[in-house]
């Protein structure tokens, strides 16, 4: 670990800081940019099918046939351009979107606090900290106020701890280890106080880094990364045994050995769907800027799927449901009597307390500032937390030290012995409290939210715990109304429709939330409250958050256990919410989603970042991620169909031609064509009734598919063969043109057939598919026509060759057309 020596006041300079992020490199723990643009070239140029290709290529040249080394030019130079400023375009997007959602910390350079992203700190940097914080690097304090940090992500430890500035807690230049008080961490948060300290270490040298980067190395795989890989692997497998095959096949038949070796070759080339992994990253990409342009930000494109894919969406309740904007409408004492004093507690609670302010502490600071308010000096606090439920502040006022706590009221209440009615002060008996509950129930039933506040005088000096929350007299109760957003109910109602299950689960009171479940249409049903959900095991757990639609009460580590409990049961979970308490089930979920306004933590641990609050934006980003997720799949059912048919049609051909079927230029001209016509699909229009439900990647269903189209297409380019040799009689050269311009038709014309689960006829393309197509089916006509047909080896096709070809493409859409149906069908039945 590292060590600092002690710092400048004024920080470090930004020439001293450049300098320091070129020695120790960006402060990040997985390098977030992809790799330049030279890096990225050379990785397009260096994939084996390029390799091949050029091998070819050499070959070609090597016996003088210059037309094929000429196509086999044009093909790798123009596939590889396109694949390069392809993923070039979709990681600038991709970045600059990154950019807009980082998380900054606030560092002193040139003598000035500013904001900075926090990948450009570096060790010796001065850093501020407050509550709500992500530590930004490990540092050593300088200065510190009340700090209380969470480091469970370190130690496991889920109770903030107090981190000090201490005589004795060692030499500015001494390795930090994480028991010492003086030091904070990568990784950990800020619960309450302030601070300042300066950087050991940034990066992976910090000490989460290690463990994170061990982690990130060993990121479980998605099931979209799995079917990819297993679908690229059966390919490939398809194609070696089909090239081996053929060029045996090939030389047992006595054709030229160095043409067949050229033709295996060109096979290889052109049945592997070598466009996937561009075509999938564009498309996302794409997807992820459509979304930017909704309000909602993915920081990483396989976000967009798992969007896409969910099927229950959990969210906490201030601020997605309800506005977040609470107002505080009354201050009374036990006995109901408004009080200013209540009032005043409170207040002084709120100002004095240094964690992360909640909005019913906002709402408190925004009442005229009650009088009396000045006399009093902090000096010390019990930070809260999600488990206690208050918090308390040690002040030094008129009439000596008192402890002044607030926060739900059963919790206060546990830890009163008197309540003060006036200036009276009356122990709180059982009859009492009963009386007391009864009140905060009717309160809430109301929909009001309270927080309870208690005072007691204690012994000055010392340091105080939550050990000194007893014998506390009740000074009353504060009323809040924060009402809920307007468009809450309507959104969950969509989401409904579109398959996507709203749950609300929220650290509030159980009347609360039920008043508000009822009001946006999540009401009716039972609600559990943590203290319920704690007896239950997690089985159990799972089959009733399938049916319940409100928690209350919750503990962020129940929150968390609700989530595990649905994602058991196969669903694919997202989390919404904005606060420190939120930030563990934000991570575990499936989709973890923050929105701007959270704190940093929270915004930390999201995939995606909602640029305006509530529920509205979400559902456009899950129909927007469907929409991505629906082109993906057009361009693997338009692959599948076409390349697994052409290898069986090739082996076929070859077994029963006297000579080649196709040349090996004009299939890599072929698949040069046929990839154009691919690449438009990120652009197509998508049918709304693929966005109405979850989107699941279905590999055993897109298999399927491609085992009866696969031969469905085989059997009519054997028609096709037929009607060359029988019906025109064709030569060589004329069955190779022939099949070309067959093949591409059927082909590229399917996009417009597997694009839509309907009536092709009522589903409009983008323009810039059908152009496309059409441009593509328009050029292999015309080719054998043009001055590059005899290089080429074509010959001008007879007229009636034409209507012969359409009628085939024709028979051959309509088939597909047929088992497309089925496909749909079977996975609609599946999801
Ligand atoms: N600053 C605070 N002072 C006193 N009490 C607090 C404070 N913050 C939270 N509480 C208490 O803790 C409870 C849970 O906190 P909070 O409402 O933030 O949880 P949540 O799960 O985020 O709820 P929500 O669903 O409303 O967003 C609150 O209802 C309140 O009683
Ligand atoms: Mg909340």
């Amino acid at each position: 670990m590292a060590s600092v020596t002690s710092p400048s006041p004024e920080g470090l300079t930004t020439a001293e800081a450049r300098s320091r992020l070129d020695e120790h490199g960006p402060n990040e723990i997985t390098p977030t940019a992809g790799p330049g643009g030279v890096k990225q070239l050379l990785i397009t140029f260096l994939n084996p099918l390029t390799v091949i290709l050029l091998v070819a290529g050499g070959v070609a040249a090597g016996v003088g046939d210059y037309a094929t080394a000429a196509v086999i030019g044009v093909v790798v130079g123009v596939s590889s351009l396109i694949q390069f400023f392809h993923t070039l375009r979709s990681d600038q997007a991709l970045r600059h979107l990154q950019d807009r959602v980082a998380v900054t910390a606030t560092v002193r350079r040139d003598g000035v606090w500013a904001e900075r992203p926090r990948r450009d700190v570096v060790p010796g940097d001065l850093i501020r900290l407050a509550a709500g914080d992500f530590i930004p690097a490990d540092a050593r304090l300088v200065t510190a106020r009340d700090l209380h940090v969470l480091q469970a992500a370190l130690t496991g430890e889920s109770l903030p701890v107090e981190k000090e500035v201490r005589e004795n807690s060692g030499k500015p230049g001494d390795p930090l280890a994480l028991d010492r008080p003086d030091a904070v961490f990568f990784g950990t948060s800020v619960v309450s106080g302030t601070g300042t300290a300066v950087v050991a270490a940034t990066g992976r040298a910090t000490a989460f880094g290690d463990v994170a980067a061990r982690l990130a190395a060993k990121a479980p795989e998605t099931e979209f990364d799995r079917g990819t890989r297993r679908f690229g692997l059966f390919i490939t497998q398809t194609v070696f045994a089909l090239v081996v095959f053929v060029f045996v096949v090939a030389v047992a038949r006595q054709l030229p050995a160095m043409e067949s070796l050229l033709f295996a070759l060109a096979l290889a080339v052109g049945l592997t769907p070598g466009l996937l992994p561009m075509i999938v990253n564009v498309t996302l990409a794409r997807g992820a800027v459509r979304m930017a342009r909704q309000d909602v930000i993915v920081k990483h494109l396989a976000a967009i799927q798992n969007l896409g894919s969910m099927d229950v969406l959990c969210t906490d309740k201030t601020g997605t449901l309800t506005r977040g904007d609470v107002s505080l409408v009354r201050c009374d004492t036990a006995a109901g009597v408004s009080a200013d004093r209540v009032l005043l507690l409170a207040y002084l609670n709120s100002r004095h307390e240094t964690g992360f302010k909640n909005p019913l502490d906002v709402a408190i600071l925004a009442h005229p500032v009650p009088a009396g308010v000045e006399g009093f000096e902090k000096l010390d606090e019990v930070p809260f937390d999600f488990e206690r439920r208050r918090l308390s502040v040690v002040l030094r006022g008129p009439s000596g030290v008192t402890l002044v706590t607030k926060g739900a009221p059963e919790s206060v209440l546990d830890c009163c012995g008197s309540w003060e009615d006036g200036p009276e002060t009356r122990p709180l008996d059982a009859a009492t409290r009963d009386r007391v509950l009864a009140y905060v129930r009717r309160q809430s039933v109301e929909g009001y939210r309270l927080l309870a506040v208690a005072s007691r005088v204690v012994t000055p000096g010392g340091r105080y715990s939550a050990a000194d929350e007893v014998e506390l007299t009740l000074a009353g109760f504060l009323a809040f109304t924060d009402p809920i957003r307007e468009d809450a109910a309507d959104a969950i109602r969509d989401l409904a429709a579109d398959g996507v299950r709203v749950v609300m689960i929220s650290g509030d009171d159980e009347h609360v939330a039920r008043r508000i479940a009822d009001l946006v249409g999540l009401g009716g049903g039972r609600v559990v409250s943590g203290g319920e959900l704690a007896g239950m095991t997690d089985p159990a757990l799972g089959a009733v958050a399938e049916q319940v639609a409100v928690f209350a009460r919750t503990s962020p580590a129940q929150k968390n256990r609700i989530l595990l409990a649905l994602k058991a049961r196969g669903h694919v979970v997202g989390f919404l919410g904005d606060g420190v308490n939120d930030a563990p089930s934000i991570h575990a979920a499936d989709v973890g989603i923050s929105v701007s306004t959270a704190v940093d933590v929270a915004k930390a641990a999201a995939e995606v970042i909602l640029m305006k609050p509530g529920l509205r934006v979400i559902h456009d980003g899950v129909l927007e991620g469907r929409r991505a997720f629906t082109n993906v799949m057009k361009y693997l059912l338009m692959g599948t169909s076409s390349n697994f048919g052409n290898m069986l049609s090739m082996a076929a051909a070859v077994v029963f031609l006297p000579f080649l079927p196709m040349l090996p230029l004009q299939i890599l001209l072929n698949n040069l064509l046929y990839d154009l016509a691919q690449l438009p699909i990120p652009t197509d229009r998508v049918d709304a009734a693929l966005v109405r439900k979850p989107r699941k990647w279905d590999v055993s269903a897109i298999r399927t598919f491609m085992l009866v189209v696969g031969p469905v297409s085989s059997a009519f380019d054997l028609v096709t063969f037929a009607g060359l040799v029988w019906l025109f009689h064709a030569t060589a050269t004329a069955f190779q043109t022939g099949w070309f311009v067959e093949s591409l038709f059927t082909q590229t014309l399917v996009v417009l057939v597997i694009r839509t689960a309907g009536n092709p006829f009522r589903s409009r393309p983008s323009p810039w598919v059908l152009g496309t197509v059409i441009g593509v089916c328009g050029v292999a006509v015309a080719l054998p026509f043009t001055p590059v047909a005899g290089p080429l080896g074509f010959e001008p096709l007879p007229g009636a060759f034409v209507p012969f070809l359409l009628a085939v493409a024709a028979a051959y859409l309509l088939a597909v057309e047929v088992v497309k149906r089925r496909f749909f069908r079977d996975v609609a039945a599946r999801a």
